[in-house]
């Protein structure tokens, strides 16, 4: 990925003159960032509103391929992945701290390929980078981000807030970013067979951008506060419809009803996920990495949300002992599965090829 550029060896720099070099371009914008990068912690101020904080891992080789993710999209990505949990809140993301363990492999310039996306992702949906941490990793690239933001106290919205005869919304749409993500492995198979080959993505733009570069939901919780829509619950999905709606289901002791029909899939994602000889709406349902927003509102707000592009009414919220079911295009109907992605799944995978 980085075979053909200039390599500086980290080790010339050392720790600090990385972070020195790393943070030089690094902006602090927002009114509730006392104090950012150079001290032993940074200092925010929120006054009166609560203060949203969330934390994820990405490692190599479980979450990400370096043989076909860029790191520019790779940093762009580990941003977007943890402010959807914010926005996932009702809340804004104001600030991240970035962490990074790289293994000797990587010079300064992949770190800096890494650094560009991060901050491009910051100043797009204006967050402030104000700390992190640096470290040599035995083995493989590792990325850890925390994403801080706030929330008026009556607006912060709950996984477990969902009330029986709640609509079930959703924005955008699903399964994208997993039949992407299938394609790119089928064009990796294809180039380790015989590396002559270039990838073929020619028109699939969509589903890979959806696999490499997400775009957290920001604009849906600005717009739930320019409609007045006030969710019961919501969460992001990161892995899968299925997972994320009992999730809700039993954080809030209820059960819901889901109309196949109604899950809002894109052409592309539909007709490519065929190609593969997959079912688009098990893509949607257990493929994950969306990072759009799944969420109940009471049935009074139904004129609100009934005419926004962006959002789909996908079914309804039911009693506790009715379950979480899926009625089928065929009219059939099913007990739904939290078959969402599991790292450890993947691990042991992993261990057994
Ligand atoms: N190792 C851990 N130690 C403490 N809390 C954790 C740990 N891993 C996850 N959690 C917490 O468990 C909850 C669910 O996490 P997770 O399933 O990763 O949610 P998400 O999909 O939003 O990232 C969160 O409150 C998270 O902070
Ligand atoms: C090499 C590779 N394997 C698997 C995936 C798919 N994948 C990576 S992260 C993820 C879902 C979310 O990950 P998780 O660690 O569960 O994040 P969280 O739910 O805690 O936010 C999925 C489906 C991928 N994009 N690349
Ligand atoms: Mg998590």
């Amino acid at each position: 990925m980085f075979d053909n550029k200039d390599r500086t060896n980290i080790s010339e720099l050392g720790e600090f003159g990385l972070i020195d070099y790393l943070t030089k371009a690094v902006e602090i914008n927002q009114p509730s960032s006392i104090k950012g990068i150079g001290d032993d912690a940074a200092v925010l101020d929120f006054s009166n509103k609560q203060t949203l904080i969330s934390t994820d891992l990405l490692l190599e080789g479980i979450h990400f391929d370096l043989r076909y993710v860029p790191l520019k999209h790779l940093g762009y990505k580990a941003v977007q992945v943890n402010l959807s949990d914010i926005y996932a809140m009702n809340g804004i993301a104001s600030q991240i701290t970035f962490s990074i363990g790289l293994s000797s492999k990587f010079p300064l310039e992949a770190v800096e390929e890494i650094y560009e996306g991060a901050l491009i992702a910051c100043k797009k949906f204006n967050v402030d980078l104000i700390g992190g941490d640096t470290s040599a990793s035995a083995q493989g690239l590792v990325i850890s981000v925390t994403s801080i933001g706030h929330v008026d106290k009556d607006k912060v919205v709950y996984r477990s807030g969902a009330k029986e005869g709640d609509l079930l919304c959703v924005s955008g749409d699903l399964g994208g970013a997993y039949v992407g993500l299938q394609l790119l492995e089928r064009e990796k198979q294809i180039f380790l067979e015989n590396p002559n080959i270039q990838p073929d993505l020619e028109g699939k733009d969509y589903i890979v951008e959806r696999q490499l570069k997400p775009e957290s939901r920001k604009d849906i919780v600005e717009l739930f506060e320019t409609y007045g829509i006030q969710p019961h619950a919501m969460i992001d999905v990161s892995d899968g419809l299925a997972s994320e709606i009992i999730h809700i289901c039993k954080a809030s002791n209820v059960g819901c009803k889901l109309y196949e029909e109604k899950i809002p899939i894109d052409p592309m994602t539909y007709e490519t996920a065929r190609e593969f000889g997959l079912d688009p709406t098990v893509c949607a349902l257990s493929g994950g990495e969306d990072y759009e927003l799944l969420f109940t509102v009471p049935q009074e707000q139904y004129d609100k949300v009934k005419n926004q592009l962006d959002i789909s009414i996908i079914g309804y919220i039911t009693e506790e002992n009715a379950g979480c079911e899926m009625v089928s295009k065929s009219g059939h109907v099913h007990s739904l599965k939290a078959q969402g992605w599991n790292a450890f799944e993947a691990e042991d995978q992993q261990n057994e090829e």
